[in-house]
């Protein structure tokens, strides 16, 4: 049995996780045990009151996981739950292999799910309505009887209730009366809206007094708004995955979920403190699953607090209020300024500090950098997406036009020969002036960028060390309409990393050589400032 449940909250509101079974239910999703057992562990850190782990006995991989997560996880919030089905037509709860593998999985609390749309028991289960009501009557009794908490999905109970609402209600009262704690209403579908989901949980809690839950589908893009529909009607269980991962479209997000029960319903729903370190969690499950986090996901993705509009700027300067719902940092993420050709003066201030850098006030030279940005971004630079390009040009700008500096480049050359068995070879020659000396570097690649990073490394490593730790960890070329018709521009963005962070550098050039070739002068420029060695007079 798993570990005593020590959380401080308290039993009448659950947050109940099932990332590690509808949320595995995702295309692109291949969890192995050990991958459900960081993420369980991160989701119990979180302080999610129930954990749905998978579904013991259809896989080994679930049967595994319930093993290992009992002996090797101590809970300090969350309890194990392991999910399956109501027992088979016409067999006995006690005698069904499928029932004896969630009890054999050692979890306290069992979910199952049970069918409640009448057509689904004609259909998918080929038995009668009456015998669907006894399946559920003595699964439930069965497994209580083990000691087991359970917990009921209906499963398509709103497409259920909408055909035939007794006989859905009569799917609750069977698992209600025979010891189910919660019954939870499914929109397996997805297919509603809030309006529809607030009125079926009020109708269906005042019929039968059960206890119920939420579990919503988001193919209707409602799942968080039908989730948090219910708990206005009544519902005090709500079912969700982190990041919404789920069959087909998703699940309702975890993240927004808890985040409005928290902090707009007033709900102490996790934990002291937890709720701080969302982003964190978030980011972290997305990398077991090994899906880029989303960047617009609400409360926890990285443009959550994103600010563009040099109007939204201008307000936030005087109170961050007045463009955000919250402050980013109840739950873990921060505001961030983005400069762009929509960037004000306000834009840039903010951005200076965010970026250590006094601009003192100086009304000019704020003006100055605004301008410069709005011209650049006209030519096909983007600044937003470039971090450190935006800093070496206000940096440039603070100093009166004089650009930090550790190399001056006399010329670079690359050279792509075609070679007869369809092969290519690149080279590329850098020469350039470093602390007073002259240096002439020759590389191969296997494009001609890469020949011309590995020239531009091997004239420069002997002077700059530091470069030795630099890797350019992402490069993507877009071509860009040109200003006068038919004539394009090419503009490059490259992401480099020095192991301890990452930052990204623009160049735009009608020749994509020459474009990639400013964003490495960028990106190395940039490495060695954050290094930092001091720019060369
Ligand atoms: C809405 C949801 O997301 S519910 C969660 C669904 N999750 C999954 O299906 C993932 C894991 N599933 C599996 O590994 C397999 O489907 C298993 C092991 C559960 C079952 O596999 P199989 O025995 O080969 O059956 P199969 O998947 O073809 O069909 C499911 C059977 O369960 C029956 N069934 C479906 N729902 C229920 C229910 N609530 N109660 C009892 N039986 C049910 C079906 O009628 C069908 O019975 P049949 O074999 O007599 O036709
Ligand atoms: C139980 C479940 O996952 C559903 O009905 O969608």
């Amino acid at each position: 049995m798993t570990a005593t449940h020590t959380s401080e909250l308290d039993d009448s509101f659950h947050v109940f996780d099932t990332t590690l079974r509808d949320g595995a239910q995702r295309e692109g999703i291949n969890l192995t045990v050990a991958d459900k057992l960081a993420i369980a562990r991160h989701l119990d850190d979180f302080g999610v009151g129930f954990i749905e782990g998978g579904w013991p006995g259809a896989n080994p991989r679930d049967t595994e996981f319930f093993a290992r997560a009992q002996q090797e996880i101590e809970f300090r919030h969350a309890q194990l739950v392991a999910f399956g089905a109501t027992r088979r037509a016409g067999a006995k709860a006690a005698e069904d292999p499928q029932v004896k593998a969630l009890l054999d999985s050692g979890a306290d609390v069992i979910t199952l799910v049970a069918k409640s749309h009448d057509r689904h028991v004609e259909l998918a289960l080929r038995t009668t309505l009456d015998e669907n009501l006894e399946m559920v009557r003595d699964t439930v009794a069965h497994l209580r009887a083990q000691g087991r908490r359970v917990f009921v999905d209906c499963e398509h109970f709103f497409d259920g209730y909408r055909a035939n609402p007794e006989y859905a209600k009569s799917v609750v009262r069977a698992a209600s009366d025979a010891g189910a704690d919660v019954v939870i209403l499914c929109d397996t579908n997805g297919g509603m809206l809030p309006a529809q989901v607030q009125a079926v949980v009020a109708t269906v809690l005042a019929d039968t007094g059960a206890r119920l839950g939420i579990h919503t589908q988001d193919d209707t893009g409602c799942a968080v708004a039908n989730t948090l529909a219910a708990v206005d009607a009544g519902a005090t269980h709500v079912q969700c995955t982190a990041n919404g991962y789920g069959e087909r479209v998703g699940n309702a997000n975890l993240f927004p979920v808890v985040a409005a029960l928290e902090l707009k319903y007033g709900k102490k729903v996790l934990p002291e403190g937890r709720l701080r370190e969302m982003t964190r969690i978030s980011h972290a499950i997305a990398e077991v699953v090994n899906l880029t986090p989303s960047t617009h996901q609400p409360y926890v993705g990285v443009s959550a607090f994103a600010h563009k509009a040099g109007l939204h700027a201008s307000a936030i300067k005087v109170d961050p209020d007045l463009y955000q719902h919250i402050d980013p940092e109840q739950v873990g993420n921060t505001m961030r300024m983005l400069v762009s050709d929509m960037a004000g003066r306000a834009s840039i201030e903010l951005k200076g500090k965010e970026l250590g850098i006094d601009l003192g006030g100086d009304r000019e030279l704020v003006g100055r950098v605004v301008e410069r940005v709005k011209e650049r971004e006209l030519k096909g630079y983007t600044y937003e997406a470039a971090d450190a390009s935006f800093e070496l040009l206000l940096r440039t700008e603070v100093q009166g036009g004089k650009p930090p500096r550790y190399f001056q480049v006399e010329s670079w050359r690359a050279i792509v020969e075609d070679r007869p068995d369809g092969t290519h070879a690149n080279e590329a020659t850098v020469k350039l002036w470093a602390k007073g000396e002259r240096i002439v570097a020759t590389a191969e690649g296997n494009g001609p960028v890469n020949a011309l990073d590995r020239a531009l490394r091997v004239a420069l490593e002997k002077i700059y060390p530091q470069l030795a730790k630099l890797d350019l960890v992402d490069y993507k070329v877009r071509i860009l309409e040109g200003v006068h018709g038919t004539q394009s521009t090419t503009r490059v963005l490259i992401s480099t990393t020095d192991g301890t962070g990452e930052w990204s550098t623009v160049g735009v050039a009608e020749n994509v050589i020459a474009a990639s070739w400013q964003a490495l002068e960028d990106a190395y420029t940039y490495g060695l400032l954050r290094a930092g060695v001091a720019p060369v007079e």
